[in-house]
């Protein structure tokens, strides 16, 4: 069974409370069936909207409108601006957050929030960097909110110096966003973002509340103070950085950014292209390539603070970092730090220390952080790992079965070629939770992430512990 995404533009699709919906292709054997479903939530649970293509006429318009009504009734940005304001004018230790209302309170109205979870006392400091005191969400079927180290916002940020970009549209970046705003004053930034927190702790010129899947703004005046955004800085250097969630499909992510990219054509002319960094693990290149080709892949691995698989050192993977950063920017110009990167004259970029530049391929050839030797028979790099099989005829893992490898030639999954189905993005998230599986000595069992409506069992827990 998979899953596809129809790459179409879904402004015109029905919509569920988190804006139109995008049209999914699920093939099981010979069988093809089509249907409508939420753009951002992978599971039923949180998103129940399901409608095949063909029953299009029952969808129920006003239905609809009245539960998106209802769905951002709560929010009013202004209210929230009001509130920020009087909580900054008094001592911190007037100054509360009610994790369960999801608001700021003064400590006169903590009666009214008897039994619920609070943060007493809250310092500047705080108040101007949310998420040292927001709880990162880590549900993976939604928001699957995984920080940037500090490092690596350092050098995002110096990056972006380098380039001379000085305002950035963060999606899905809110630990860019909060550095920019707190420590680059030649610096802005707007934050667009799933997660309606940020409410609590940015103007509407600083955050609009977003859904990267399928663009779309929940409150109206986000939509336009975005369109602002753009219309007012100039071309040369307004840069957008995203970082989806993890498993997010890029198909619709494309479209936004095709959207995004327009939009600032429409107010600067069309000679001007979009710099774009998408922040995604190595294994994505195929369908980076394939959906968004401008985008290339730049060897900076992009460290977070709490996800093990993701992190460089002792803690992380063995080749460190799996993620990286994809850019339509100059890559000679993307300049990395000193320390574990190093520039290459033949390539005209900088590639990581142990990315070594093979004169055969032409090209710094490592993808995962390790370094490849070239096998001349394959007529290319291969991981030091594996060895040429004289029976496939081709390099694998030395202890690979022949057979086996002969099936595996195309991903049995999205029928792709260039990766395995065990690398397969789309499958992501259920490879790592295998790996977890195994580590745990525990059976090995595949669920299909891309599968809508399947019950996924959460792991957040068990990732922090990991
Ligand atoms: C993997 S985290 C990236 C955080 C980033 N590494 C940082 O440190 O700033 C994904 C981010 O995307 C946001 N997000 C999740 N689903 C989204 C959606 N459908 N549209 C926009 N943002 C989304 C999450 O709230 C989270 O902030
Ligand atoms: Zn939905
Ligand atoms: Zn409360
Ligand atoms: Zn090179
Ligand atoms: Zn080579
Ligand atoms: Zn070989
Ligand atoms: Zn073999």
């Amino acid at each position: 069974m998979s899953v596809e995404v129809v790459r179409k533009d879904p402004s015109d699709h029905p919509s569920c409370t988190h804006g139109p919906t995008l049209l999914f292709l699920k093939h099981v054997g010979s069988s093809k069936e089509r249907f409508y479903a939420c753009s951002a939530c992978r599971s039923r649970k949180d998103c129940s909207f399901y409608l095949p293509e063909s029953n299009i006429r029952k969808y129920n318009k006003n239905k609809w409108k009245e539960r998106q009504k209802q769905f951002v009734s709560a929010v009013n940005h202004h209210d929230k601006l009001a509130v920020l304001r009087e909580i900054r004018s008094l001592p911190s230790q007037q100054r509360l957050l009610c994790y369960s209302c999801d608001t700021l309170l003064k400590i006169s109205e903590k009666g009214k929030h008897d039994g619920h979870s609070l943060l007493e006392t809250i310092s500047d400091h705080q108040l101007d960097h949310p998420l040292e005191i927001l709880p990162a969400l880590e549900q993976d079927e939604k928001e699957a909110q995984y920080l940037f180290s500090q490092a690596s916002v350092d050098t995002i940020v110096s990056i972006f110096k380098n380039l001379g970009l000085s305002n950035i549209i963060c999606i899905g970046t809110p630990k860019i966003h909060e550095h920019i705003q707190n420590n680059c004053e030649d610096m802005s930034s707007i934050l667009l973002d799933f997660d309606k927190r940020f409410h609590n702790f940015y103007p509407p010129t600083q955050f609009g509340w977003y859904n990267l899947f399928n663009h779309h703004f929940f409150l109206q005046e986000a939509k336009e103070v975005f369109e602002e955004y753009l219309k007012l800085h100039s071309f040369s250097n307004v840069t957008l950085i995203m970082d989806p969630p993890f498993g997010g499909r890029l198909e619709p992510i494309s479209i936004s950014l095709e959207t995004i990219s327009k939009s600032l054509q429409k107010y600067h002319g069309e000679e001007h292209n979009l710099l774009i960094f998408l922040i995604l693990p190595y294994f994505m290149e195929p369908h980076v390539s394939n959906y968004i080709p401008e985008l290339k892949i730049c060897d900076y691995k992009v460290e977070y603070k709490n996800h093990s698989d993701f992190q460089n050192g002792p803690e992380g993977k063995k080749y460190g970092s799996i993620v990286r950063i994809f850019t339509n920017a100059e890559l000679s110009l993307v300049k990395l730090p000193e320390y574990g990167y190093k520039y290459c004259k033949p390539c005209n970029k900088w590639v990581s220390k142990e990315n070594t530049h093979c004169a055969k391929c032409n090209n710094c050839t490592s993808k995962n952080g390790s370094t490849y030797k070239h096998c001349s028979l394959c007529k290319r790099c291969v991981k030091s790992t594996w060895q040429h099989c004289k029976q496939c005829k081709r390099c694998a893992l030395v202890d690979h079965t022949c057979k086996e490898l002969e099936f595996t030639r195309k991903c049995f999954h999205c029928q792709g070629e260039g990766h395995k189905r065990a690398q397969c993005p789309l499958l992501l998230c259920s490879e790592i939770s295998d790996a977890e599986m195994r580590t745990k000595g525990g059976k090995r069992k595949r669920k299909d992430t891309s599968e809508i409506g399947t019950k996924r069992k959460k792991r957040t827990k068990k990732m922090r512990k990991s």
